[in-house]
This record gives structure tokens, C-alpha cells and sequence, in this order.
């Protein structure tokens, strides 16, 4: 909550004003209606025409300047919420992050998307409801009081003794009642938003597996239970405010009532008691939404401490300032690196060491599962070594900027993402300053007779896989960084093709360091080393020549590739 209020409070000048502008929009308000009452009694009494002139231009005059600082309010309120809340969902994306994608072995990607945009969006309430209107309601209370005491001490204490109910009492009251409920619609929220998601990731899965509708039904049933939520809420909001209206309607009758009383007892002079009644009955108007505080209140933390959840297992993660790298190229190192994935009984990786000298080529080998994508998460910093030291350029990872080891490398992963939009929009993001020439040139070493202003759809969904794949290269080599980081990125080509990029691949990385991840023992001899995985250990390394020469794991996995793929 205290980071909420420091938020809010980097908007000081917009609070102060919305609070001036509010405060003067409420005193405005009352007195208009009260003069109202004024001079309805006035004119019954048949006082000079100029009085009554007089008192309907002041009436004009409160009329303007309510309507004014009302607009003036709403204005810079609603601009510092919208600054509030880029700023927040900003902080939280930038955190984000840096933790990706070891966030996503706790928070699936509805759920985050559900507190990005859901939870942050619930926030603005805090501004906007919670923060500054009870501090304007408590200023034209107490203009109000002072102005009243003026004609009856008894009305002025009626009206005190209904604002603490209605600003204190009843809130501490609702909110109290409040707490279970707010908690179980922001998360009825997020459970939706995780299985819509989901849904439409694995749409034609379900459709192909005959299981649409039985999944459309768990859907409609969180649906379902999402708005019966929102309805109970909803019905909360309107019976606490329904409360407010209660209250303020007694007030007004007591008003009313003791107010006869002492003009009948002449205490009060009767020419103001429908003023007294009129500014009674404006001025709950005031405080009918300060009902909403406690649960807008209520909700406001609940979302903040949900973005805060996200966080709270990475902030080391978060708060590492790292240094820059300075070679280029640079080395890759392994030093006695174990490491176990949060939810895995064993080691994924058991005691790897190697060095990869800045400016050479390896391929790291070995069967499906053995550990070797799992090598390039922990080089990319994805994620950090249970034990043992991962080094680039020798410094080791966890004091290097992962921003600037992102940038200096090159990356092309098993799964690459596509976009909605042209070909040139996805190919831009690996640099966004090449210009058409460029891209077509690229596009045309990758053998993809695609046009710039064609259109890819959602995750590729209209590219084959050798597209995909050739499409990812494209931008491989358009980032071109002296450091190249890729993960099988020839599996789905035919090998003709194959053969030929491998070979331009060749070409375009001399000088720099590059590790390649690959199933098919293809042109090993053409790398200065070959690593090769088998059960999460690193059972070899060597020149291709020497390793062959041994006749252990390498040569193994040849004479079985030989098998299966006769020649
Ligand atoms: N995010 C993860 N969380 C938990 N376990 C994981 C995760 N990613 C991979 N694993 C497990 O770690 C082991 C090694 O996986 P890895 O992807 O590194 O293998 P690989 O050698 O690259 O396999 P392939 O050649 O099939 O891509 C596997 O048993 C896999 O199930």
C-alpha cells in the first residue's frame, strides 16, 4: 500500500489542485443550494427587487463556478490517474522482465496478462475514490459545520454527529464485512483470464481432440462465476450507498424537525430554515460515495499486493545492477555448473565444465532431453546455476547486465515467436534501422520468396515450419551480434536446403563465437569443438577428428544416426 501512496504522491501538484478544485466544486455546490433555500424564504418576506436580483446573480455566480472547478477536478484527476497507471504498469512490466521466463515456471500467461492490464486497471479506483475525495469531503464538512454553527449550534452538531457516521463509522463497518469478497473477484478475474488464454493457445488441439465443448463449459462456468461475483458486488456497492441515503435522509429530517422546533422557540429565525435543510441535504449528497472507500480501498490492495507477488521471489533479480560486457566476441564458460529446475526431482545439468574461446565455433550434441537447451537458458540467464559459475567474456553472468548480454547476442531458439503484421514488421524487431534493401537481401539468402508487405498471422499460423525456421534465421542475420546463440536452428529444413544455409552460416560467423545446439551430426568436423550431452553430463569434448578417433559417445551416436539414415 505504501508504494501505491508513493505512486500517487509523485502526482502532488495534480492531488493539491484536484483537491483545491474539488473542495471548491463542494463549498460551491452547498452554497448554491443553500442560498437557494435563502431565497425562496426571502421572496415570500417581498424584499426590494434589487436583494433579489442581487441574491440570483451570486446564485449564478456559485452555478458557474461549481460547473467550473467540477470540470477542472475531473480533468487533472483523471490525467494523474492515467499517468498513475502507466507509471505502474511500466514498473511492473519492467520487472517483468527481468524475471521472464523463470516467472513462468510459477504464473501462467493469463494470469499475468489478467494482473497487467486487470489488476492494474482496478487501481485507478485508488486515485480517483479512495486517495483525495475523503480529504475534499472533510473540508466542505467543515466549511459547512462552521457556516451552520453560525445559525444553531444543535443543527451543527446533527450534521457532525451524522458525518462521523457516515465517513467513519459506516466504513470501518463495510470494510470489515468487505474483505473476503474483493479478494475472490480479482481472483475469479484471473482465473478466467488464465483459462481464456489457454483456450484460445490451444484452440485447434481442442478441436482436433473433440474436446471444444467440454472445455467451452469450464469456461463458461468460470464466466459464470466471475459475474455472479461482480454482481454481489455490485449489489454491496448499491446497498451501502443506499445506507449513505438513509442516513442523510434522517439527517435532513432531524434537521428539519429541530429546526421547526427552535423557530418555534424562536431560537432560529424561521427565514433560514429551509436554507439549513437544502445545505443539509447537499452536503450528504457529498458523502454518499465516500460508502465505495472501504471496497474500492480494499480492492486497490488486494491488486497491488497481487503485482507485488509476482516479484517478491525475484527481487535479488530485479534489483542486480550488472556490468557491461566489453569483448566482443566474447567467451563462454561453464565452471562446475549443477543445476535443477524449481519443479524437477533431479539434476538437469551435473557438473559441466567447458570454455568456448571467444571468436571459435561449437556444436553441442547428444539424445532428446539430455540437457542441451537447458545449457542456453542458463547462458541467456534465464535462469541461475543451483551451484558452479557460468562466465561470458570471463566475468561471471550474475554480474553482467542481462540488457547488455541480451543485446550483444545473437538468438534463435527452438520456438520462435511470429506476430501479427507484414513480414518486414516481424523481421524489424532484430533491427530495426535495416531498410528494404536489406531485408530482401536477407530474406532472399534464406531462400523465402516472401514479399515486405505480406501479411504472418498470430504466431506464424500461415508460415509451413521450414518457413518459421528460415524466417527466424532472417533475423539471425539481420541482429548479427559477434556472439550467436542457436538452438536447432536447421531441424525443419530438407537438407539441401539445409546444407546451403549451413554453409552461408559458415561464411557470415567467421570470427565469432557461436554455439549451436544440433540433433543431426551434420559438418562437425567443420567446428573448432564438439560437446556432446548424455543424461544431463557433459560425456565428451574435442575436435570432431578426435573424438571420432576415440570411438566413444560421439562415434556411437554416428554409427546410430548411420543406421537409421542410410546415405
Ligand atoms: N522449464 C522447465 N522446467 C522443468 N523441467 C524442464 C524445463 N525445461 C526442460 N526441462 C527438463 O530438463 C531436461 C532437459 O531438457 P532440455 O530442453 O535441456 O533437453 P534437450 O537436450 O535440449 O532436448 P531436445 O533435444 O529434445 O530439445 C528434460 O528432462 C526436460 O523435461
Amino acid at each position: 500500500m505504501n508504494e501505491l501512496i508513493d505512486t500517487v504522491l509523485k502526482e502532488k501538484r495534480a492531488v493539491l489542485i484536484a483537491i483545491i478544485l474539488g473542495s471548491i466544486g463542494g463549498i460551491t455546490s452547498v452554497a448554491l443550494f443553500s442560498l437557494s433555500g435563502f431565497i425562496i424564504s426571502k421572496a415570500a418576506l417581498l424584499p426590494p427587487l434589487y436583494i433579489i436580483l442581487f441574491l440570483a446573480a451570486c446564485l449564478k455566480l456559485f452555478g458557474f463556478l461549481k460547473s467550473l472547478s467540477r470540470y477542472g477536478e475531473r480533468l487533472i484527476s483523471h490525467e494523474a490517474t492515467l499517468t498513475i497507471l502507466n507509471d505502474l504498469r511500466m514498473t511492473f512490466y519492467d520487472q517483468l522482465e527481468k524475471i521472464t521466463p523463470r516467472v513462468f515456471t510459477k504464473y501462467r500467461s493469463g494470469d499475468l496478462l489478467s494482473r497487467v492490464v486487470g489488476d492494474v486497471e482496478t487501481l485507478q479506483n485508488f486515485f480517483l475514490r479512495v486517495f483525495y475525495p475523503p480529504i475534499v469531503t472533510a473540508i466542505v464538512f467543515i466549511c459547512t459545520m462552521f457556516f451552520t454553527w453560525f445559525f444553531s449550534a444543535w443543527i451543527a452538531a446533527i450534521i457532525l454527529l451524522s458525518l462521523l457516521v457516515t465517513t467513519v463509522v459506516l466504513p470501518a463497518l463495510i470494510l470489515m464485512h468487505q474483505r473476503k469478497k474483493t479478494v475472490k473477484i480479482l481472483l475469479e478475474r484471473s482465473a478466467l483470464s488464465t483459462e481464456m488464454t489457454e483456450f484460445l493457445f490451444g484452440f485447434r488441439d481442442l478441436v482436433i481432440s473433440d474436446q471444444l465443448s467440454n472445455k467451452t463449459n469450464d469456461l463458461l462456468h468460470l464466466a459464470k462465476r466471475y459475474a455472479q461475483q461482480q454482481q454481489k458486488r455490485s449489489t454491496e456497492i448499491i446497498r451501502h450507498q443506499a445506507y449513505n441515503t438513509l442516513l442523510a435522509m434522517l439527517t435532513v429530517v432531524a434537521v428539519l424537525t429541530i429546526g421547526a422546533y427552535f423557530v418555534t422557540t424562536q431560537q432560529l429565525d424561521g427565514l433560514y430554515l429551509a436554507m439549513l435543510v437544502l445545505l443539509t441535504l447537499t452536503v450528504f449528497e457529498l458523502a454518499i460515495p465516500m460508502a465505495l472507500v472501504p471496497s474500492y480501498m480494499e480492492e486497490s490492495k488486494q491488486a497491488m499486493e497481487r503485482l507485488q507477488s509476482v516479484m517478491i521471489d525475484h527481487d535479488e533479480k530485479i534489483d542486480a545492477v550488472g556490468t557491461t560486457i566489453k569483448k566482443q566476441p566474447f567467451s563462454v564458460s561453464f565452471h562446475t555448473v549443477n543445476f535443477r529446475y524449481d519443479e524437477a526431482h533431479q539434476m538437469t545439468l551435473k557438473n559441466i565444465n567447458f570454455v568456448i574461446p571467444q571468436g571459435t565455433r561449437a556444436t553441442i550434441v547428444g539424445a532428446s532431453g539430455s540437457g542441451k537447451s537447458t545449457i542456453f537458458q542458463l547462458l541467456l540467464d534465464y535462469y541461475s546455476p543451483s551451484s558452479g559459475v557460468v562466465c561470458v567474456a570471463g566475468q561471471p553472468l550474475e554480474s553482467v547486465c542481462s540488457e547488455d548480454l541480451w543485446s550483444k547476442t545473437t538468438v534463435m531458439l527452438q520456438q520462435n515467436h511470429f506476430f501479427y503484421g507484414t513480414v518486414r514488421d516481424n523481421l524489424v524487431l532484430a533491427k530495426d534501422d535495416a531498410s528494404d534493401a536489406e531485408l530482401l537481401s536477407v530474406l532472399q539468402e534464406m531462400e523465402l520468396d516472401f514479399e515486405l508487405d505480406e501479411i504472418i498471422y498470430e504466431k506464424g499460423e500461415n508460415l509451413s515450419g521450414g518457413e518459421k525456421q528460415r524466417l527466424a534465421l532472417a533475423r539471425v542475420w539481420l541482429k548479427n551480434t559477434p556472439v550467436w546463440l542457436l538452438d536447432e536452428p536447421f531441424s525443419a529444413l530438407d537438407p539441401q536446403t539445409e546444407r546451403r544455409i549451413y554453409e552461408r552460416m559458415m561464411q557470415k560467423t567467421m570470427g565469432k563465437t557461436v554455439v549451436m545446439i544440433s540433433h543431426r551430426l551434420m559438418a562437425l568436423q567443420r567446428m573448432d569443438q564438439v560437446l556432446v550431452m548424455d543424461n544431463g553430463e557433459l560425456v565428451e569434448v574435442g575436435h570432431y577428428d578426435d573424438l571420432m578417433q576415440k570411438k566413444g559417445y560421439l562415434y556411437d551416436l554416428k554409427q546410430l544416426e548411420n543406421n537409421r539414415l542410410p546415405s
